[in-house]
């Protein structure tokens, strides 16, 4: 039978959820978000079905509810949710990157009449908005659910079931176990991300080449710098305690590295601090998507010309290689430019370096 879902927050998660479920399934879906703007997107871009003004109605029609709002927002519309009249087998599940205090609330507002199910795509962008959302944003990542104790086996399967085109790979856990590992690996490089921008922002207002020259590694790691502070700042104030303490352990760390650096006359010591870094970095499955990103990247040395670009594009067009993304790293000026070409999955990386090659490039 034809299901009824809302979706609450049409944004860039909630828009990829909608697409990948109805990828899968005939349903029909709602959308509500307080900018009324991003809902009219989303139905022009077939992510939902229609865009209602009020919550009640689509609500109490829904076997389906998914919210996918700032984490904040999310618990206000979960006390909403309360005060209405749900169908007895409604599932409600959220997206939000922390879970402790939505669990917390679901388990004051719910239960056992009510299913709620905490959840949480490990995946994304730092954009944000339905127009960049993608039906395959989740794909290979990690999904996390937080079931309440009550809360039957079956129901777990039967959201599974609804998010199966989501291709993600599905992990229940503890809502505290949760925000303390996404605290770790998420959350407080966030906190790191925007604090190495704001660093080089007090250095750069000294020197203006400092933002020009400011690329490649320096890119990479402060991207998730560029998100959404909203969303951010929601996150931040539901997972304060797991960073306060990971926040203790940095300056501990930090403090460290100041003492290395002070005393190691011949290198040594740091050589051995980045080694052991390398070391744990390259057992993690950054090939997997998570809280590292899979990104199939190959570099390709170019010259910088017209129509450089447009040259590989077709080779990879012509052998049938999607590619995700293109960037020109800006680090290296002058006859050669670095291209760096994102690609779908591990074989299409490989098949591209090797008729990239055959074709005379040199890639790495
Ligand atoms: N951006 C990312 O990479 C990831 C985000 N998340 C979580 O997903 C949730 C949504 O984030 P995004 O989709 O990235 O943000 P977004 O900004 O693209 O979308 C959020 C939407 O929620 C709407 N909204 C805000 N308050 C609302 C309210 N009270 N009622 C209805 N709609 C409301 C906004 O207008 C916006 O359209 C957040 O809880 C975030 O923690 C989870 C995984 C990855
Ligand atoms: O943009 C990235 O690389 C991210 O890490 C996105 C992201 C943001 C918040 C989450 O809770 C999960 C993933």
């Amino acid at each position: 039978m034809k299901k009824t879902v809302l979706l609450v927050g049409t944004g860039l998660i909630g828009g990829s959820i909608a697409l990948a479920i109805r990828k899968e399934h005939d349903c029909f879906i709602y959308g509500f978000d307080i900018n009324f703007e991003q809902v009219e997107k989303a139905v022009s871009l077939q992510v939902i079905d229609e865009a209602v003004r009020d919550l009640e109605e689509p609500a109490e029609k829904a076997d389906l509810i998914i919210l996918a709002s700032p984490v904040e927002e999310t618990k206000k519309i979960m006390k909403i949710l309360a005060s209405y009249k749900l169908k007895e087998k409604v599932i409600i599940t959220d997206v939000g990157s922390t879970k402790r205090d939505i669990m917390k609330l679901a388990n004051e507002l719910w239960n056992g009449d009510v299913t709620f199910i905490g959840g949480h795509p490990m995946a994304g962008s730092h954009k944000t908005g339905v127009e960049s959302a993608k039906a395959h944003l989740f794909e290979n990542a990690f999904y996390c659910l937080t079931p309440q104790t009550t809360t039957p086996y079956e129901k777990i399967e039967e959201l599974k079931k609804m998010l199966k085109g989501t291709n993600s790979k599905f992990l229940v856990l503890d809502a505290e176990e949760h925000d303390y590992i996404t605290g770790a690996v998420s959350h407080f490089p966030h906190v790191i991300a925007a604090s190495l921008v704001k660093q080089v922002k007090k250095h750069s207002d000294q020197n203006p080449f400092i933002s020009m020259l400011a690329a490649g590694g320096f890119r990479d790691i402060t991207r998730i710098a560029s998100s959404s502070p909203r969303m951010w700042k929601d996150i931040v104030k539901q997972n304060r305690d797991n960073l306060l303490d990971l926040l203790d352990d940095w300056i501990m760390e930090m403090r460290n590295v100041k003492s290395i650096l002070e005393s190691d006359e011949n290198g040594k010591a740091i050589a051995r601090y980045f080694q052991e870094a390398k070391d744990f970095r390259d057992t993690m499955p950054v090939r997997a998507k998570g809280a590292i990103p899979s990104y199939y990247d190959l570099f390709v040395d170019i010259v910088d010309q017209p129509g450089a670009i447009a040259k590989i594009a077709t080779i990879l067009a012509e052998n049938e290689i999607s590619i995700t993304n293109i960037n020109i790293i800006e680090a290296r000026e002058g006859l050669l430019g670095v291209l760096q070409v994102t690609l779908q999955t591990e074989e299409h990386r490989i098949k591209a370096r090797t008729v990239l090659e055959q074709h005379g490039y040199e890639t790495y």
